[in-house]
């Protein structure tokens, strides 16, 4: 049985949109990254975390886990933690390109196996009001770098280069080569 180790409603349906039966596994945790690490490398190690998590729950089956972050030079961009922090990274993010990294693990059957994913995303211009109306709609929050592309977010993205599904939460072609790897899919 295919595990997804997730908490994400996004996660979940972008990997129905793959048509594989799949379980949601609850797991928590920490999202930290350590002193010299380097973005990548962090958002690789939380991606495979998540897997380890669900894997000591169902030892038996192969288990997704996922992680994606925003990246402007060295910062990260998770979550914000309210309001004002949603603000900062929006002003930060205002008119430039940043790069959005996803990274998917999948264990099972004594192996594993990775995938990253990087895209570059360019965000319009935006003012304060801009900024203070989108964070009122309350779309920034439980999302990295406070935006959704899938949302009204979309409004704020004058470029994309890479992968919707990565910038969403889970990058579904390299999700499938990786489940194909595990035999897992049907081949495409
Ligand atoms: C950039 C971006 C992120 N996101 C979301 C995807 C992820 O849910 C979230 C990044 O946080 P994550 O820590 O990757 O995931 P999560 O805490 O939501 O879920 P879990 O750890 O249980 O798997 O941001 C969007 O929905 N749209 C976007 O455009």
């Amino acid at each position: 049985m295919l595990c997804l180790a997730s908490k994400s409603p996004r996660r979940h349906q972008l990997l129905q949109q793959l048509g594989a039966a799949f379980d949601v596994l609850d797991v928590d945790v920490p999202e930290r990254r350590a002193i010299g690490e380097t973005p990548l490398a962090y958002v690789s190690r939380v991606a495979r975390d998540k897997a380890v998590a669900g894997a000591r729950v169902r030892p038996h089956d192969v288990v997704l886990g996922a992680d994606t972050e925003v990246v402007l030079g060295d910062d990260v961009f998770g979550k914000p933690r309210d309001a004002a922090d949603a603000a900062a990274m929006l002003r930060r993010l205002s008119g430039r390109t940043h790069a959005v990294i996803s990274a998917v693990w999948a264990l099972g059957a004594g192996r594993e196996e990775c995938a990253v994913c990087v895209s570059q995303v360019r965000f319009a211009a935006l003012d304060e009001n801009d900024i203070a109306v989108y964070v009122a709609t309350g779309e920034p929050f439980g999302k990295a770098g406070a935006y959704a592309i899938q949302g009204r977010g979309a409004a704020l993205i004058e470029h994309l280069e890479g992968s919707y599904s990565g910038v969403m939460g889970l990058p579904l072609f390299e999700t499938a080569r990786l489940l194909r790897g595990f035999g897992i899919m049907p081949p495409a």
